[in-house]
């Protein structure tokens, strides 16, 4: 599926708060819709990712040299929901502008995304339908929301 795949590379700059003193909301809370996203950041940090749990936001420092990368929307139905789509959002603090660089792995076009037979069992019934990744992103555009993928794809 992700075998000759394409990719959508995007490099975001973040601004500086109107006031130093304030923090700024840069980027909604969202989950990836993708399969796989890479991240890199300058030294400016801002990335908070939401617990599992669901209540409470954690700042990340990703270190000099490295990569964070988020499971999108995408891989988490396939994996039949076994891998969690972490929620994140960017907060600007402080008075220096971030730069980010993301690599998003998308899935191979026209490909349905299917959960494996492996993957099934009798503690993990199926969770998802098959749907195709052009189908689920049109489905977003138009209902922009919190359980895109649950509304969406969920059995
Ligand atoms: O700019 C960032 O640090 C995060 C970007 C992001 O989450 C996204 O583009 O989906
Ligand atoms: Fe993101």
């Amino acid at each position: 599926m992700v075998e000759n795949n394409s990719n959508s590379f995007r490099i975001l700059k973040h601004k500086v708060p109107p006031s130093n003193d304030s923090a700024g909301m840069s980027l909604l809370p969202h989950t990836d819709k993708n399969f796989l996203t890479i991240l890199s950041e300058n030294e400016v940090q801002g990335v908070e990712v939401l617990s599992k749990e669901g209540n409470k936001w954690i700042q990340v420092k990703i270190p000099t040299g490295s990569v964070m990368v988020f499971v999108g929307d995408t891989f988490k139905a396939w994996s039949n929901g076994r891998l969690h789509a972490a929620k994140h959002k960017v907060i600007m603090k402080g008075d220096k502008v971030r730069y980010s660089c993301a690599l998003f792995l998308l899935p191979k076009e026209g490909a349905t995304i299917e959960v494996p037979q492996e993957l099934i069992d009798k503690d993990h019934p199926l969770r998802y339908r098959p749907f195709t990744y052009s189908d689920f992103v049109s489905f977003y555009t138009a209902n922009y929301g919190d359980q895109t993928l649950e509304i969406f794809a969920g059995l």
